[in-house]
């Protein structure tokens, strides 16, 4: 399948503090890729060197093949939003929208369609930013990145301030782009908003990439969970061939085996089972925290967070 973005070996330093160390990853059309890390793990860092804003130490960043810088009007092909503060405070929406435009030789119609897809009234584009709420500017930035109709969005935490319904919006619309064959890129601490609109998964911490993937794989839930007439034998059979068994929380045993493997010992064991399935899935919380442990700011306080 034909990358749209593709990050090799890309390094950054800053003096002696390395914020993103050697990550490797590629996003792919009509799929969505959830990058998500701690607080500083290296992610805005990483997004604006695609965007080629921050020149990397070592390792490339490319576009369909071609540095960002080196596209042609760059602004139609990979929609960009990395701080929703940063437009002008003084212009009003409408008019940032009309500036970009311009920029990139588009039809000034175009602006109130994106108004109007982002749902932002015409009397609040009249007003200036600096009197917007955080999620108005988000939806602001979100116009910015739709105007040209991209094929690429890269979005750093776009969800940020949105209220539940915008929320919501975000979701179907960044659903809708990839499935008409857009790539997204979509950095977010809404591990649950990931969790549903992510396709792929890049996790990051202290600048190194600590998991990528499928999200339905990396989520998948391995071993198996049992319960049988007599778990004590049937624990001991487990330990015994070899195999890590716990007591499960709500009874029974979760093993690091296949259910097949379970069901072949317990018979051997001659203990009667009750219930056999394979594991569950980890939710995302679970996996990130557990990825993450080493790299973020507060340890788990109680045993039960994650492990
Ligand atoms: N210009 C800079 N000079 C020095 N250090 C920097 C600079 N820009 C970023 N950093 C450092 O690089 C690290 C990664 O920052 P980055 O903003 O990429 O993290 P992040 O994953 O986006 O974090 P957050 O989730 O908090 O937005 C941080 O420790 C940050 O302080």
């Amino acid at each position: 399948m034909f990358i749209m973005i593709t990050v090799e070996h890309l390094t950054k330093r800053y003096g002696d503090y390395t914020a993103v160390n050697d990550v490797s990853f590629a996003c792919k059309p009509g799929r969505v890729t959830g990058f998500l890390g701690p607080n500083g793990a290296g992610k805005s860092t990483t997004m604006r060197i695609i965007a080629g804003l921050t020149p990397p130490t070592s390792g490339t960043a490319t576009i369909a093949g071609v540095n960002y810088r080196d596209i042609p009007n760059p602004a139609t092909q990979v929609g960009v939003l990395l701080d929703a503060s940063a437009q002008h405070a003084g212009r009003t929406g409408a008019e940032i929208l009309r500036l970009s435009a311009m920029t990139m030789g588009l039809d000034l119609t175009r602006v109130d369609e994106v108004l109007a897809w982002v749902s932002l009234t015409p009397e609040e584009a009249g007003r200036r930013v600096r009197n917007y709420s955080l999620g108005m500017r988000q939806r602001l930035g979100i116009a910015n990145a739709l105007l040209a109709n991209p094929k690429i969005l890269m979005l750093d935490e776009p969800a940020n301030g949105l209220d539940p319904a915008g929320i919501h919006w975000m979701r179907t619309l960044l659903r809708e782009y990839a499935d008409r064959g857009g790539t997204v890129l979509l950095s977010s601490h809404l591990l649950h908003e990931i969790e549903i609109i992510a396709d792929d998964l890049i996790v990051i911490g202290q600048g190194r990439i600590v998991a990528q993937g499928a999200k339905d794989e990396l989520l998948a839930g391995t071993g198996a969970h049992v319960k049988s007439t007599d778990d004590q034998t049937l624990g001991q059979a487990l330990v015994d061939a070899g195999f890590a068994a716990h007591p499960a929380q709500g009874g029974g045993i979760t093993v690091d085996a296949e259910p097949e493997q379970v069901g072949r010992i317990a018979l051997d064991s001659r203990v009667s089972l009750i219930e056999l399935r394979g594991g569950d899935n980890t939710n995302l919380e679970a996996m990130f925290l557990q990825l993450t442990e080493q790299t973020q700011r507060e340890q788990p306080v109680n045993q039960g967070v994650v492990r």
